[in-house]
């Protein structure tokens, strides 16, 4: 039996892990019209700060391409941080489950498991293929209504590679919604990169105008919000969709940087010898903890 207590989302598993608990939770999504997954790290500091009834600050993770709500659960070592700095961590899924639109399942860079964080538009995947919305509008509300302890208006977000790329487009789309954001090996101009090209066409269609809505080195110019929080970026340099697939291009993100609020506030870390796996982002998760516990008045 379940010692959370939930009545939006159902507790699929409760897992102790470093002195807290990782919780998987199912829902049902109006935007996604299925069942999602949606795994939560809930530090010490929930347990023992529930009877007292004070707030904790919240880090969204967006995963990447073919991942689930398990694999930064498993292998990006949040727990540590989140239980020294007292902050719980969000793992939402990469696209809805379940379904079987015809070439949904055909590639790991397009449809399951890679919805990139937009809402499509073109027929056959407009009805479903919403995370954006789901993320940003539908889960985060729905996960303070079942966990009041837990405080969405003091939030970061990160994420790794698409997710990299959806932390970056979230924030900068949201102004003033998040606190501070980073990203690990983010695609951080998909409208020039293979991944995103695919993706937007398939969700968006032809029509390249309606693609820069969604990318960080197009929206980072036109951003008008809060600058106070540097934007923390680590990519490997021996990352081959980096060097060798141009998937990723952080220079695009950097220079566009120089004509914005965030002009010398984009730390971008190439940092030798590390490869796009959970080995490097596990290398660097203290470093990115540090920096959102700082605006999120942690430390
Ligand atoms: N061969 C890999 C290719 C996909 C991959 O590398 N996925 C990354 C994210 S890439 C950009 O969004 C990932 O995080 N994979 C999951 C993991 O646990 O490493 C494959 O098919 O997995």
């Amino acid at each position: 039996m379940s010692s959370i207590t939930t009545s939006i989302f159902k507790v699929t598993a409760e897992i102790q892990s470093f002195g807290g608990k990782l919780v998987k939770l199912q829902h049902k999504s109006d935007e996604t019209k299925t069942d999602m997954d949606v795994n939560v790290y809930l530090p010490a500091q929930f347990f023992a700060n529930g009877a007292k009834g004070k707030s904790l600050p919240v880090l969204l993770y967006l995963s990447g391409l073919t991942c689930t709500p398990n694999n930064a659960s498993e292998k990006a070592f949040w727990q540590p941080y989140a239980n020294k700095y007292g902050f719980a961590v969000v793992f939402p899924d990469t696209s809805p489950r379940g379904l079987n639109i015809e070439g949904e399942h055909d590639s790991y860079d397009f449809g399951s498991g890679a919805g990139f964080y937009v809402d499509a538009t073109t027929e056959k995947w407009k009805d479903n293929y919403r995370m954006y919305s789901y993320v940003n509008s539908e889960l985060l509300p729905k996960l303070q209504a079942d966990f009041p302890i837990l405080n969405f208006d003091n939030i970061s977000i990160t994420g790794h590679s698409m997710g990299g790329y959806g932390a970056l487009q979230l924030f900068l789309r949201n102004p003033g919604k998040f606190k501070s954001v980073s990203a690990f090996s983010p695609i951080s101009n998909p409208t020039k990169a293979p991944w995103g090209e695919k993706c937007f066409s398939g969700y968006l269609g032809q029509d390249k105008s309606t693609w820069t809505q969604y990318d960080p080195t197009e929206l980072i110019g036109k951003y008008q919000g809060p600058s106070d929080s540097s934007i923390l970026i680590h990519v490997g340099k021996s990352d081959s969709f980096y060097f060798k697939d141009h998937q990723l291009l952080p220079e695009n993100f950097l220079k566009a940087s120089e004509n914005s609020v965030f002009k010398g506030k984009v730390d971008l870390n190439l940092v030798d010898g590390y490869d796009h796996s959970y080995y490097f982002i596990s290398s660097f998760t203290d470093v990115h903890a540090a920096h959102h516990a700082k605006y999120l008045g942690l430390n």
